[in-house]
């Protein structure tokens, strides 16, 4: 079934045009990421999906419902984790968690929540003495707290340090696997890459691509690097000859293959056609940071973080 159904969405701000006809559909249970450049729409995609702003024209479904028209009932079936979210300094970790279920008919049980969320050493802690984390995975436990079907999660991981980013990523992985859909909006690359089924990737107010992680990197079709050294001597032909191939350099006797496609197996297979062994291969691997820059066509300096993978 369909979780969420966003359709030829449009919201401008005065003269700015900041959503320019925004199409996409989640399915119940998937992980669904919402990638693009700063000022893209995504927030105000996200929040018009929440309820919290009226689109200019368009219409949305979440599990059925219009986020405006059935308000009520919306926020019983959506929790949503904003950007930068805050909450009175001198409220402990429980308290919290024991207003916000108060809000809902049918909450989630606290505690458990607490305990998914590795809070319960932290229950009678103020929030402003939780670190950056602990506030973070609060605002989660939040989000989750009214049982909600969809959650919608923005910049979820902004701010933590390595650990506790893949820490929130398995958190995020245990809570899809208790069946609910999630709607994550990301600046960061590998977290996009690791956590979603599907990504939309939106620029300028538009999508331009909606696909799995991997169909992205493939429709990109980013170049790729292929390294190697030889131990015979090898014609540069052999390589430079090969469909994808866009440039053959030897540099201090280390071959650099530059191609697309199936760069690598392309390669492979023309060495032990030509019967030379490569040595030390080392292939730079395509990341979703790729593919986003091939589309885009923007990178950190558009204020992207980029992650290199460490196997990358
Ligand atoms: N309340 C507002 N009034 C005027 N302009 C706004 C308002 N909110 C957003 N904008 C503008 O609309 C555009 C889209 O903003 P939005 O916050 O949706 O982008 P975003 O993709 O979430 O960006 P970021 O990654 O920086 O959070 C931006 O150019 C932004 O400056």
């Amino acid at each position: 079934m369909t979780a969420l159904e966003v359709r030829n969405l449009h919201k401008r701000y005065g003269h700015h045009v900041a959503v320019d006809d925004v199409s996409f559909s989640v399915e119940e249970g998937e992980i669904f990421g919402i990638i693009g450049p700063n000022g893209a729409g995504k927030t105000t995609t996200v929040e018009s999906i929440a309820g919290l702003r009226t689109p200019d024209s368009g219409s949305i479904s979440v599990l059925g419902l219009d986020p405006i028209k059935d308000r009520t009932k919306v926020r019983e079936r959506l929790g949503v984790q904003l950007q930068e979210s805050s909450f009175p300094d001198a409220i402990k970790v429980a308290e919290a968690l024991d207003l916000y279920s108060s809000f809902y008919r049918d909450p989630a049980d606290w505690r458990e929540l607490m305990d998914l969320l590795d809070l319960t050493g932290k229950r009678n802690t103020r929030y402003k003495a939780l670190s950056g984390g602990q506030k973070q995975r609060l605002s989660i436990a939040l989000a989750l707290v009214g049982s909600p079907r969809v959650a919608i999660l923005d910049e979820l991981t902004t701010g933590l340090d390595p650990q506790a980013r893949r820490d929130t990523w398995t958190l995020i992985e245990r809570v899809r696997d208790t069946g609910v859909t999630i709607l994550l909006v990301t600046h960061f690359m590998d977290e996009a890459e690791r956590l979603s089924d599907r990504i939309a990737v939106i620029d300028g107010g538009r999508v331009a691509a909606v696909d799995t992680p991997a169909g992205l990197i493939a429709q990109a079709n980013a170049v790729q690097q292929v390294r190697f050294r030889v131990s015979q001597p090898l014609d540069e032909r052999v390589l430079s000859e090969l469909p994808d191939v866009t440039g053959v350099e030897i540099v201090e006797g280390r071959w650099l293959v530059t191609g697309r496609g199936q760069l690598l197996s392309n390669v492979a297979g023309a060495l032990a056609r030509a019967q030379v062994v490569a040595e030390d291969l080392r292939v730079d691997q395509r990341t979703l940071d790729d593919a986003f820059v091939a589309m885009t066509g923007r990178g950190r300096s558009a204020g992207v973080s980029v992650n290199l993978r460490e196997d990358g």
